[in-house]
C-alpha cells in the first residue's frame, strides 16, 4: 500500500478564502490540531506578506514537533529570505517557491518571456537551496501550460536542487482524466525525475477538487495539497478530509493510505469552521451535519435492519461523538478537565479554571450542555487575546416592541479604565446595538458582513455571531458567543474592533523597539 503524503496548506490558501482573517494565536490552534491529525507538512503562511504572516510562521515553526513547517514564497530572494527567517531555527525547514508557467500569467501577469521565466525559478531554486534541505517549487497554474514547456522547467529546477515538484490546478480548470494524464506524462517525460515527489493541488471552480486529487493519486502523485472544510481561494482548494477518507473507503481501488488520524477530523473541522467563520454546509461531504442522518423512511428503515445498506462511512471513523450529552450544572472540575483534554484542549490551570466558570453559569441557564458548547467555551478561552487591549462591554440593555423604536444603551469600558455609556436607536436591535457602539469608539467604522450560527440544538443553545468590519481603514473580523444573539452581536462587532486594535498596539511596539 503506497502512503500519500498530506500537505495542509488551510493556513495559508485556506486564509486566502475572502473575508477570513485569522490572528496568530488562532494559527497556533489550528497549527496543533493539525498535527494531532497527523499531517505531514503544514503550510503556515506567506512571510514575506506581512508581519503578521511572518510572526505567525515562526511560531507555529518552533511550536510544531511532528510536521514539517514550510513557508510560501515568490521566486524572489527577498522572499525567500523572509521563509528562512522565519524557520531557520526548526528541525526541518522546508521551502515552498512557486513562479507561473502558463502563456496567459507569464505574459499578462508576470510580463516575462518563458526563457526568463526558466531563469527565474532556476535561480530561485539554486538561490533557496543555500538554506534549505527541502525546497518544493510549484508551477502555478501548470494546467492551462504548455506540456513541453512544463517538462522542460521541470528539469531546470531539479537540477537547480527541488525536490518537490507541484502540478497546481491553480483556477480549478482541468477534469479528472486530464490532471492524471499530466502526472503521468511528467513521469514519463522529465529525464530527471526520479526520486522527485508530484504534488498534486487542486481547486474547486467546477466542483472537481477531490475528484482531481484522487486522479493525480492514481496516476501517481506522492503528495496531496489541500484544506480542512476545502476553504480557499475563490470555490476553496481540495478537502484533505474528503481525499482521506476516500483512500479508506476505497482503499479496494486506490490502494493508497495516508499518515492521518481519521477520528481527528471533525474536531479539525469544526476547529477551522469556528475560527474561520466559515461554516461547514449540511450536506458538506464526510464532515457535514447531515453526512451521517437519515431522513426517508425507506433508508431509516435500511439502516436499523443493517447500517450498511446506507452507511458507507461510519461517525465514529471520523470521530463524531454518538454521546452528545456529557457534562450537566452538578458536573466539577475532574470532570471538566477530562472532557476539555478528550476534546483536544491543552489549557493552562487558570484559563481552565475561567472556562469552568463560563461553564457553569452556561449550565444554570441551559438545560442540556454538548459537546458543541464545551467546544465553544473552550476554543474561546484557548484563542482569547491578551488582556488590557481594547474596548470591554460591561453593561447592555436593549428596548424593542412592535411599536417603538429599538433603542440599545450601552456601557463599554476603555483600555485606560475608563467606562463611557451612551444609548441609541435603529431600525432594528442588532443595528441600534451597532450604532450605540460606533457612537462610543474612538475610530470610525462600517460594518460589511454579519453572519449568526447556532451552536448545537435546542431553543436554548448558544448563539455564534461573525462580523466583517472596516475600522479606521482597516478590515478585521470578530466573533462573539453568548446564549442571547443581542448579547453575541454586541461581542462579535468588539471582538473585531478589538483584535484590529490589538494589531496596531503590535505595529506600535514594534515601531517602538525598531526606534530604540
Ligand atoms: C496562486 C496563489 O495562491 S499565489 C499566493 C497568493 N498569496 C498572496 O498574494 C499573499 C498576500 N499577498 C501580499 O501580501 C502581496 O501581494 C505581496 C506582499 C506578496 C506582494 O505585494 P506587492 O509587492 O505590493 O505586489 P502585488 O501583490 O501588487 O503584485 C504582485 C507582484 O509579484 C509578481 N509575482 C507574482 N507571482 C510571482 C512569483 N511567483 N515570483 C515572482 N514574482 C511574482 C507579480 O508579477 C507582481 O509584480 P510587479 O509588481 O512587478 O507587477
Ligand atoms: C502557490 C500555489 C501552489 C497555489 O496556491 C496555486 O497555484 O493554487
Ligand atoms: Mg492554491
Amino acid at each position: 500500500m503506497r502512503t500519500i503524503e498530506i500537505f495542509d496548506t488551510t493556513l495559508r490558501d485556506g486564509e486566502q478564502s475572502a473575508g477570513v482573517n485569522l490572528n496568530t494565536i488562532e494559527k497556533i490552534e489550528v497549527a496543533k490540531q493539525l498535527e494531532r491529525l497527523g499531517v505531514d507538512v503544514i503550510e503556515a503562511g506567506f512571510p514575506a506578506a506581512s508581519k503578521g504572516d511572518f510572526d505567525a510562521v515562526q511560531r507555529i515553526g518552533s511550536t510544531i514537533k511532528n510536521s514539517s513547517v514550510t513557508g510560501l514564497a515568490r521566486a524572489q530572494q527577498r522572499d525567500i529570505d523572509a521563509v528562512w527567517e522565519s524557520l531557520k531555527g526548526t528541525a526541518e525547514p522546508r521551502l515552498h517557491v512557486f513562479l507561473a508557467t502558463s502563456p496567459i500569467h507569464m505574459t499578462h501577469k508576470l510580463k516575462m518571456t518563458p526563457d526568463q521565466v526558466i531563469d527565474t525559478a532556476v535561480q530561485a531554486v539554486q538561490y533557496a537551496k543555500k538554506f534549505f534541505p527541502v525546497v518544493q517549487w510549484s508551477a502555478e497554474d501548470a494546467c492551462r501550460s504548455d506540456l513541453n514547456f512544463l517538462v522542460k522547467i521541470m528539469e531546470r529546477v531539479i537540477d537547480a536542487g527541488a525536490s518537490v515538484i507541484n502540478l497546481p490546478d491553480t483556477v480549478g480548470y482541468i477534469t479528472p482524466h486530464k490532471y492524471g494524464e499530466l502526472f503521468r506524462y511528467v513521469r514519463e517525460n522529465v529525464p530527471n525525475i526520479g526520486g522527485v515527489k508530484l504534488s498534486a493541488h487542486c481547486h474547486d471552480d467546477l466542483g472537481m477538487a477531490t475528484a482531481n486529487s484522487l486522479a493525480a493519486i492514481e496516476n501517481g502523485a506522492d503528495q496531496i495539497e489541500g484544506t480542512i472544510n476545502g476553504i480557499g481561494e475563490r470555490a476553496g482548494n481540495a478537502a484533505l478530509e474528503e481525499v482521506a477518507v476516500a483512500l479508506r473507503i476505497r482503499e479496494d481501488f486506490y490502494g493508497a493510505t495516508t499518515r492521518l488520524k481519521l477520528d481527528e477530523i471533525k474536531k479539525t473541522s469544526s476547529l477551522v469552521s469556528k475560527l474561520t467563520g466559515m461554516r461547514v454546509p449540511a450536506n458538506k461531504a464526510v464532515v457535514g451535519d447531515n453526512a451521517f442522518a437519515h431522513e426517508s423512511g425507506i433508508h431509516q428503515d435500511g439502516v436499523l435492519k443493517e447500517k450498511t445498506t446506507y452507511e458507507i462511512i461510519t461517525p465514529e471513523l471520523i470521530g463524531v461523538n454518538s454521546n452528545r450529552l456529557v457534562l450537566g450544572k452538578h458536573s466539577g472540575r475532574h470532570a471538566f478537565k477530562n472532557k476539555a483534554v478528550e476534546l483536544g484542549f491543552d489549557l493552562t490551570d487558570e484559563k481552565l479554571n475561567e472556562a469552568f466558570h463560563t461553564f457553569k453559569d452556561l449550565a444554570d441557564k441551559k438545560k442540556e450542555i454538548v459537546d458543541e458548547d464545551l467546544f465553544s467555551i473552550l476554543t474561546n478561552k484557548q484563542t482569547e487575546m491578551t488582556e488590557g487591549v481594547g474596548f470591554t462591554l460591561e453593561r447592555m440593555q436593549v428596548q424593542y416592541g412592535m411599536d417603538n423604536i429599538p433603542t440599545a444603551t450601552i456601557e463599554l469600558k476603555f483600555e485606560d479604565g475608563n467606562v463611557t455609556r451612551l444609548a441609541s436607536t435603529g431600525s432594528g436591535s442588532v443595528e441600534a446595538i451597532y450604532n450605540t457602539i460606533e457612537k462610543i469608539l474612538p475610530g470610525k467604522s462600517k460594518l460589511l458582513d454579519y453572519k449568526i450560527n447556532s451552536v448545537g440544538g435546542g431553543r436554548d443553545a448558544l448563539a455564534e455571531v461573525y462580523v466583517r468590519l472596516e475600522y479606521d481603514g482597516e478590515n478585521t473580523s470578530g466573533r462573539g458567543t453568548a446564549q442571547d444573539v443581542l448579547e453575541a452581536s454586541a461581542r462579535a462587532y468588539l471582538n473585531a474592533v478589538n483584535r484590529s486594535a490589538q494589531r496596531s498596539h503590535s505595529r506600535g511596539k514594534e515601531a517602538v523597539q525598531a526606534s530604540l
